[in-house]
């Protein structure tokens, strides 16, 4: 389907909104400061030093170009002075070069590590989001535009600092020209105002141009991975999709581009505009201080001064404000990185968390419970009402889409119910803290992440801290039949898994899920839950895999989703979700007795088998 044409202009930020977005210069810099401190200090009195070098540099061409001339008429000639001069030239130009140097080294050092800095910062607030949060593509959004720009931040920084050091040249500047000749200021100020204007006309149009494509950069970068990834590369290959995902992708793109040249060719278009309105301002200031001097009213070295003092002004006034722009831009990028740290995931409950019951007594009970997802009207689950006895091992089953890992999802606090609760041991499990709640648990789900690092790590996952107790993760691989895994692999625990970096194998869908299981073995959890972890088991595999999930964690409370009949058979109940109710609830006999769903799938996958 043709994507419709589409506009930025109807969100374009004006120039208020613009410098509105410099309020949170003041906490950017806190940050940088804190990053590395000494190297902040020694950046800042590097570039005051700096600025200051262009007046005295000026100045000292002044003074030169007058002995010079007074050495001229002299009769008896004394060069002494001069060369002093001349040497004070030399040493000050080596000095101003060795400074810019040791300026941008350390602007490229405080850069990297405010980037790994802010990287690892994004990382830690994205691991407070709830699920909603993550589902959510406004929120994507969001997350894409406080990760982009980590780079445009370290420009950010030294534009500022590079702002801050032109103030104190342009004052200084200023003060030399002012002092010598008063009128020209005027000139200056006639010659800067078009830059003015331009800058302000652009103002924030790149931003709003870049804000307003977010959400399809997000589905260019999916359009590139989709079209050029080892994990879509068979089925693309297969299906001869590269050509269309590329078009795609060059469709989008090409949108994109040709807004942005039009934004380009205009700001280029009326800025040599302006730039020639403002060189007519600087010339007629350039006749004026020659007749001046032609007239005997300056010296050479005065003309020297004040006609390199006026350029100098001039430039740096222009890219004083160009500048500006540049940084108020950056600054919306930094608004929406700081939107986002600051965004708020903790629940607005102001009652007092109790504590959670070292072991469970009674265990969890759905009373009444029913859910929407967020933004969604439609019930999946409604009307749901069991216990989970502690200790007992329970299987949920029922077709696809029927709501059982809604039900896991909302037991883990991921989402609150829509209507009624949820308690363990009589008390709402809202009352209790719900990081602490969910570490109660020990889960593997069916899209189990796949982690590109070594099988040791990947096991280990379960329970970080232990990592280094070998034993464990042996004891975890062993219960959950992974150990034939790692002997199989040439660097065993050390392996790479995943194909993406060197020494890398990748493993059959099987063996990564008795990794899988085994991260489950790896925490002590009171609760386990297994959301469909032996689809891509054999049969015999799986069989072996269930029946010591049973003796294994024995005493504890444990979910398993399965499709697999031999398998739910094993638990000591089974719930049947039927469109998100509760169809049958009971043992296997039971249900078989019931002579339900439960009985009919039954027999309908056992015969399969006869
Ligand atoms: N994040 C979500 N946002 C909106 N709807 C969702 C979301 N996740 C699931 N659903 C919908 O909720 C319903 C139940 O999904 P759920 O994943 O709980 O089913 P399931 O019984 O586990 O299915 P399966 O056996 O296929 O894994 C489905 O209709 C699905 O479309």
């Amino acid at each position: 389907m043709p994507r419709p044409k589409k506009s930025f202009e109807t969100n374009n930020i004006n120039f208020r909104e613009s410098f509105a977005s410099l309020k949170f210069v003041p906490r950017f810099f806190k940050e940088i400061r804190r990053v590395n401190p000494m190297l902040f200090y020694a950046n800042v009195i590097g570039r005051i030093l700096n600025a200051v070098l262009p007046v005295v540099m000026l100045w000292l061409g002044k003074l030169i170009i007058d002995e010079v001339v007074a050495q001229m008429a002299a009769k008896t000639k004394d060069l002494d002075h001069l060369w002093i001069l001349v040497g004070a030239e030399f040493l000050l130009a080596i000095f101003s070069d060795l400074l810019s140097r040791g300026i941008s080294l350390s602007d490229a050092l405080l850069g990297d590590q405010y980037s790994i800095d802010t990287s690892v910062k994004i990382i830690r607030k994205t691991s407070e989001l709830n699920l909603a949060h993550l589902e959510d593509s406004e929120f994507y959004d969001k997350l894409e535009r406080a990760r982009q720009q980590t780079t445009g931040r370290v420009g950010l920084m030294s534009n500022i600092l590079t702002q801050g050091e032109d103030i104190i040249v342009i004052i200084s500047l200023l003060a030399g020209v002012v002092a010598f000749e008063p009128w020209l200021i005027l000139l200056l100020v006639v010659s800067i105002i078009p830059t003015i204007i331009n800058e302000i006309k652009f103002s924030g149009t790149s931003y709003s141009l870049a804000r307003s494509w977010t959400q399809e950069r997000r589905e260019l970068d999916y359009l590139r991975y989709a079209g050029a990834s080892d994990v879509t590369a068979k089925e693309v290959k297969l299906f001869g999709l590269s050509e269309y995902l590329a078009n795609r992708f060059k469709g989008l793109s090409d949108q994109y581009y040709l807004q942005s040249k039009r934004l380009a060719k205009q700001r280029a278009g009326w800025g040599s505009f302006f730039n020639v309105i403002g060189t007519v301002a600087y010339y007629g200031a350039y006749i004026f201080i020659v007749f001046q001097t032609v007239a005997g009213v300056f010296s050479l070295g005065d003309l020297t001064f004040l006609s390199g003092s006026f350029n100098r002004l001039r430039s740096k006034l222009q890219g004083f404000f160009t500048r500006f722009t540049q940084i108020t831009e950056s600054a919306l990028y930094l608004q929406d990185y700081f939107d986002f740290l600051d965004m708020s995931f903790t629940e607005d409950t102001e009652e007092k968390k109790l504590p959670l019951p070292e072991k469970i007594q009674k265990g969890f009970e759905f009373k009444n419970v029913g859910f929407k997802y967020p933004k969604s009207a439609k019930w999946v689950v409604r009307n749901i009402n069991f216990e989970l006895k502690a200790g007992e091992k329970m299987a949920f089953v029922g077709e696809n889409g029927a709501g059982k890992t809604t039900l896991i999802k909302l037991l883990l606090r991921f989402y609150e119910p829509t209507e009624g609760e949820i308690l363990l041991d009589d008390v709402s499990i809202k009352r209790f803290d719900q990081a602490a709640y969910q570490q109660y648990f020990g889960v593997i789900f069916q899209d189990f992440v796949k982690f590109e690092l070594t099988l040791k790590e990947n096991i280990a996952m379960g329970e970080i801290d232990e990592i280094d107790n070998q034993e464990r993760i042996d004891s975890a691989a062993e219960k959950s039949l992974a150990r034939e895994v790692v002997s199989d692999l040439p660097l065993g625990y050390s392996q790479p898994l995943g194909k993406r970096f060197k020494h890398g194998k990748d493993l059959s869908g099987g063996q990564w899920q008795k990794i899988a299981i085994a991260r489950a073995y790896m925490k002590d959890a009171e609760v386990l839950i297994l959301d469909e972890p032996t689809s891509a088991l054999d049969a015999r595999a799986e069989t072996e895999a269930f029946q010591r999930f049973i003796e294994l964690t024995e005493g504890k409370t444990a979910v398993i989703i399965s499709h697999r009949f031999s398998t739910v058979r094993i638990a000591d109940r089974i719930m049947v979700l039927k469109n998100g109710s509760v169809l049958e609830i009971g043992t296997h006999q039971e249900l078989m007795k019931n002579d339900k769903l439960y009985a009919e799938l039954f027999r309908l996958q056992a015969s399969g088998y006869q």
